[in-house]
């Protein structure tokens, strides 16, 4: 999405005039049926959500834990999504350089990013829950939704790892949740070509239709995020720049126990 001014206006009377419609795949009363389908065997789960609409788990890599969901968002909702970030206003993403617990511009991140608020609105908080049900963790374990933006040709993440380094970083890093234990990156648009998400250690290139995501677990099953042996160090990524057509994402970092205060 080219994000010119008329086409932001067309946007907004578009997506924001019309509520999302309503998607039985966020109803409470789906609950069962969308924790039945996450444990069904991978097969049956595939066909069972794909006739319900329902997001479902296809495992990409088993070691580390990489998977990709299906169905999390409609099209209008991944548009409203980026409408946000653009009205929040983007700007230049930033880094935390290991060793440190302060936020820096860096040549290595090069994308423009706006964070959005936590439980936002009802897209992003119907985001927000069903990604808590997913990953059986709570809301409050994640940051705010942070929307990427990467422009044709130009704009990239090099290589780095989303959890606190236990080796390198300082206790304050830990202090508001303790390590990030699982990273979701939601496709709001893909790029034609290029800007797929690297994992250089385990061969993958990725990418996402627009409403699927891409997940994986940054740190290893019943381990705790202080200890430098459990970190899945293989979980090392990159955005790589969109070579035709531009990428959005939203990403979403969930903690080992509640980061939002209050
Ligand atoms: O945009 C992507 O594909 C990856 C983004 C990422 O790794 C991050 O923001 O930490
Ligand atoms: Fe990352």
């Amino acid at each position: 999405m080219v994000l010119l001014k008329s086409q932001t206006n067309k946007l907004t009377q578009e997506t924001l005039s019309k509520p999302a419609p309503p998607s039985t795949r966020f109803h409470p009363s789906s609950d069962d049926a969308l924790h039945a389908s996450f444990h069904q065997p991978p097969s049956l789960r595939g066909l069972e959500s794909l006739k319900s609409n329902l997001p479902y788990l296809e495992q990409i890599n088993a070691s580390p834990r990489v998977f990709r969901i299906r169905n999390l968002l409609t099209k209008q909702e991944c548009e409203h999504l980026m409408l946000l970030a653009f009205r929040k206003g983007l700007s230049k993403t930033m880094i935390m350089p290991y060793g440190t617990h302060k936020l820096v511009e860096s040549t290595t991140r090069t994308n423009d990013g706006a964070w959005l608020d936590f439980l936002q609105d009802d897209v992003v908080r119907r985001l927000e829950e069903t990604l808590g049900k997913l990953t059986k963790t709570t809301p409050q374990q994640g940051e705010n939704l942070q929307v990427l933006h990467y422009s044709n040709g130009a704009q990239f993440f090099q290589e780095h790892y989303d959890y606190f380094d236990p080796a390198r970083d300082p206790p304050e890093s830990f202090e508001q949740g303790g390590n990030r234990y699982i990273t979701v990156i939601v496709y709001l648009e893909a790029a034609l070509e290029g800007g797929e998400t690297h994992f250089p250690e385990l061969g993958l290139k990725l990418t996402a239709q627009p409403g699927d995501a891409l997940m994986f677990y940054n740190l290893k099953e019943h381990c705790s995020g202080t200890d430098p042996d459990c970190v899945e160090k293989k979980t090392i990524h990159a955005a790589l720049p969109p070579v035709r057509g531009e990428k959005w994402v939203a990403v979403k970092w969930i903690h080992e126990k509640p980061y939002q205060k209050g």
